[in-house]
């Protein structure tokens, strides 16, 4: 099969865990015989530099067009710290949301038992949780009028939300939660106590849910959620909340599967997939060959089932849970005995291309290195 790939690197870590995911698609093609093209393009505060604009009209072009695109990550502390900047990369990412109408976000979390000793919640607590955060994305507080007055004392952010926008990502969370490996349970996370958009979810939701009728649907208050999360996180299966809720509660969910450097999502809409790891730019760690790769590889591990590969997705995360398991971990995970951005993608690719060797130890494997010797 040929797919055709808009890959945007982006800013601060994107460039470097990008490079892993094209290094694991790349041996995937080279297993199953596909052929995987890749077209470059710029958002973020590289195309800032180089174009003065955070998504270039090249860049959506790309993306529509394409068969998926595998985004990294954008963010440079110099608009981070500069609230008055009218130019910003975030800006870039959230105009390729709406132009692609990606409307769902769909963060799975799950936890791998080889890293449960390194979190700080107990690992009874952590066995079998295996949840999917279903995060609108293309409304709500994000997208409404924004306004400041001119004497810049006074601000707002307008929240709101149609019956249409609600109901088409209703809708998939409810059809996902049916599959056959869910647990038949969706959770709508909300603030139906306090926000007129909340109790809209709401009524949308149990106007829905009928529907439905094989799937049991809970509601939750956004701060009883975030606090259930840590405390009973098993409880959920498929989690359905709006724009700026999903993006806090997917980041918290994170620390349960060990880092939030794990986290992968897809980004579904009318047309054209994006796929990105859930994390942001992490300047600190940009270029320094410290990040995790895992977001951005099981990104790429969901854009291939997206291409109806399925066996080679499930190679993919094999791969992933093998280096997990080896303790082949990054710095992130464990702060002691870690490796390498680009030896972890090593590792994952020869796994794939079934080049571990049988006697492979850690002390074979150098740190910082990107060679099994
Ligand atoms: N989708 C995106 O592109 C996206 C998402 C979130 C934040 N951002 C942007 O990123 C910049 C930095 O934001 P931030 O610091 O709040 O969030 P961040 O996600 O970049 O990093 C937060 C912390 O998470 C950890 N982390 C994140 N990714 C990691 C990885 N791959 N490996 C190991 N550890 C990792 C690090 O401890 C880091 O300090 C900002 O400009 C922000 O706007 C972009
Ligand atoms: C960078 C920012 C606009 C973005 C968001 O808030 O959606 C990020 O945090 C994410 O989770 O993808
Ligand atoms: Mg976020």
């Amino acid at each position: 099969m040929k797919k055709n790939i808009t890959v945007i690197l982006g800013d601060g870590i994107g460039p470097e865990v990008t490079e892993q995911s094209i290094k694991i698609l790349n041996a995937v093609g080279e297993q199953f015989g596909h052929e995987f093209t890749y077209d470059y393009q710029l958002m973020g505060a590289i195309a800032i530099d180089k174009t003065g604009n955070p998504l270039p009209d090249a860049t959506i072009e790309s993306a529509l067009k394409s068969d998926a695109v595998l985004f990294g990550a954008i963010g440079d502390p110099k608009y981070d710290n500069d609230p008055t900047a009218k130019v910003r990369p975030e800006q870039g990412l959230l105009k390729l949301r709406k132009s692609l109408q990606l409307f769902a976000n769909i963060r799975p979390v799950i936890t791998y038992p080889a890293l449960n000793h390194l979190s700080p919640l107990k690992p009874e607590k952590m066995d079998g949780v295996d949840f999917v955060i279903f995060r609108e994305l293309t409304g709500g507080i994000y997208f409404g009028e924004k306004k400041i007055n001119e004497e810049k004392t006074e601000a707002s952010d307008l929240c709101s939300y149609t019956q249409p926008e609600i109901e088409r990502i209703a809708h998939l969370a409810f059809q996902y939660a049916g599959r056959p490996e869910r647990r038949k349970k969706l959770t709508l996370v909300d603030k139906a106590n306090v926000l007129e958009t909340s109790r809209l979810w709401r009524k949308v939701v149990q106007d829905i849910a009928p529907s439905y009728p094989d799937i049991k649907v809970d509601y939750m208050f956004v701060d009883n959620a975030s606090m259930q999360i840590i405390v009973n996180p098993k409880q959920f299966d498929v989690v359905l909340t709006e724009n700026m809720f999903g993006d806090i509660i997917s980041d918290e969910a994170s620390v349960l599967s060990g880092s939030l450097g794990l986290l992968p999502s897809s980004s579904v809409g009318t047309g054209t997939t994006l796929f990105e790891p859930i994390h942001g730019s992490y300047p600190q760690a940009a270029g320094k060959d410290i990040a995790n790769p895992i977001g951005s590889i099981l990104s790429a591990a969901m854009m291939l089932e997206h291409f109806n590969m399925n066996e080679e997705a499930a190679l993919v995360r094999k791969a992933v849970a093998w280096t997990l398991s080896q303790g082949f971990v990054s710095q992130d995970i464990d702060s002691v005995n870690n490796y390498g951005t680009s030896v972890i993608g090593d590792l994952i690719k020869d796994f794939i291309e079934q080049k571990i060797p049988a006697d492979i130890n850690k002390k074979s494997v150098e740190l910082g290195k990107s060679t099994i010797i």
